[in-house]
Parts: structure tokens; C-alpha cells; sequence
């Protein structure tokens, strides 16, 4: 299986950003905008406007996403939402180990596991975030560090359960800071997360897995990074918030 057979995905990780009120403008801006895809289209909203994007999205080629979930399945944590909540709700989606929620909020590769396995027990379809940080590409690490994290992240996940799973790369220093990672860049560790799922799983896992690359993907980027024999996707944090730049990304991914 190449490229050609696995699944395309653009997710739009919105971040902390729109009331319910925006959300609404902007996934009826999007509707139209995306009706066409020949990729998955998902959107990843925060807690508070998921179930307006369920509501709005219904009928149409759009998929929600949450943007964490809790990895214990009720009880005193208070803050957290469960995986089942999210099921619940209608939600297909969930990214787990964001940077952000692993720098600002102390997640660690166990916790981002533990997330991962609750989600997929759940019935949730996952995305699972890596990447390294300025310093760790700067030291020469970042092969070793992806290659850990992933390992990490997908402990006790099994193949069959691979087929809910999408690997995001998305280093770190190209995050919300317009420094994109040279499309070379970003084929070179989306290649060797490939090979380290073929190392956990077989050849036809890794085959068939979608790989995302996020940071600082946009409408005049896309295309390239997408053209990558490994790069089967994107996860697009700050172009997602418009209507125009992500449909335009979405176009470059149906090609
Ligand atoms: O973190 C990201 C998506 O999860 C990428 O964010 P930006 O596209 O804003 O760089």
C-alpha cells in the first residue's frame, strides 16, 4: 500500500479560540467551502463549542475532534472530561499530546498513553502529537526523540487498534512561529515514524497508517509538504480559524 491508499486527513486544531458564537460562523463558512474534499475533513474544537460543531456538521463530509481527553473514566478530577463523555456527545475524534498540553500543562509520554488507550477503548479515532523542540533538533536527537515518543504513546495499543490512529509530527519550534519545517524535514521524520510503527507492528500497519505534519502549515505551504511521499496529512493549528486558508489546504490534500 503507498501513499495513494491511505487516508488523507486535514484536522484543524483550534486551539483556545472561538466562543460558540464564532465557531458557528466559521463551520458555516467552512461547509460550503470543504463539501468537495477527496480527504477526511476534521475539526477540533474546544470543549465548549463541541457540541455545536456536532450539531452544525451533522450531514455533512466535516468530523469533530476534542482536543484532550482524560484518560480514567470517571471520578474526582475535576476539569477533566472522559473519553466516554466525548463518545457521548457524538465526537469521533480526539488529539492527545499536544505540545501544548505537554509543555504548559506537564503531560508526559505516560500520560499522553494513557490518554491514547482510553480514547481507542472508547471508540474514538486518535491523534496522537509528536515532535521535538528547538534545542533536541539542534542536538541531533529528534529521530530518537520521535522515535521514543511514539513508542511511549502507543504502549499496549494494538494493530487492530491501529486502524483508529494518526500519527501527527509537528516539531515543536515551527508551532505558531511561521518557521515551517522544510517539506525534506518533514518527510525525513515522517519516514521514521513509518519505520518505527513497521518495528512495533509490520509493514502493513506502517503502510497504512496516516501521518500528519503540523506547524505552520497554511495555504501557501500545504501543497509542498503534502506532495511528500510520507506526509499523508496535516494537522493545521492558526490557518484552521479561517475559512478560505483551511479549504485551500483541504484542496492541496485532494489532489
Ligand atoms: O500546533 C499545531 C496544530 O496542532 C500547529 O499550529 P500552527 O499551524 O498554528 O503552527
Amino acid at each position: 500500500m503507498d501513499k495513494a491508499n491511505r487516508k488523507a486527513i486535514i484536522a484543524g486544531n483550534w486551539k483556545m479560540n472561538k466562543t460558540a458564537t464564532e465557531a458557528v460562523e466559521l463551520i458555516d463558512a467552512l461547509i460550503p467551502a470543504v463539501k468537495d474534499a477527496n480527504c477526511e475533513v476534521v475539526i477540533c474544537t474546544p470543549f465548549t463549542t463541541l457540541v455545536t460543531a456536532v450539531e452544525k456538521t451533522k450531514g455533512t463530509n466535516i468530523h469533530v475532534g476534542a482536543e484532550n481527553v482524560h484518560f480514567e473514566k470517571s471520578g474526582a478530577f475535576t476539569g477533566e472530561i472522559s473519553a466516554d463523555m466525548l463518545v457521548d456527545l457524538g465526537v469521533e475524534y480526539v488529539i492527545t499530546g499536544h505540545s501544548e498540553r505537554r509543555q504548559y500543562f506537564a503531560e508526559t509520554d505516560e500520560t499522553v498513553n494513557k490518554r491514547t488507550l482510553a480514547a481507542l477503548n472508547a471508540g474514538l479515532k486518535v491523534l496522537v502529537c509528536v515532535g521535538e523542540n528547538l534545542t533536541q533538533r539542534e542536538q541531533g536527537v529528534t529521530e530518537e526523540l520521535v522515535r521514543m515518543q511514539t513508542k511511549i504513546a502507543l504502549n499496549g495499543v494494538t494493530a487492530e487498534q491501529m486502524a483508529n490512529v494518526v500519527i501527527a509530527y509537528e516539531p515543536v519550534w515551527a508551532i505558531g512561529t511561521g518557521k515551517t519545517a522544510t517539506s525534506d524535514q518533514a518527510q525525513e521524520v515522517c519516514a521514521a515514524i513509518r519505520k518505527v510503527l513497521g518495528e512495533l507492528y509490520g509493514e502493513a500497519v506502517a503502510k497504512a497508517t496516516t501521518i500528519q505534519y503540523g506547524g505552520s502549515m497554511n495555504a501557501g505551504n500545504a501543497e509542498e509538504l503534502l506532495g511528500k511521499p510520507d506526509v499523508d496529512g496535516g494537522l493545521i493549528g492558526g490557518a484552521s480559524l479561517k475559512a478560505d486558508a483551511f479549504a485551500t489546504i483541504v484542496a492541496a490534500a485532494s489532489k
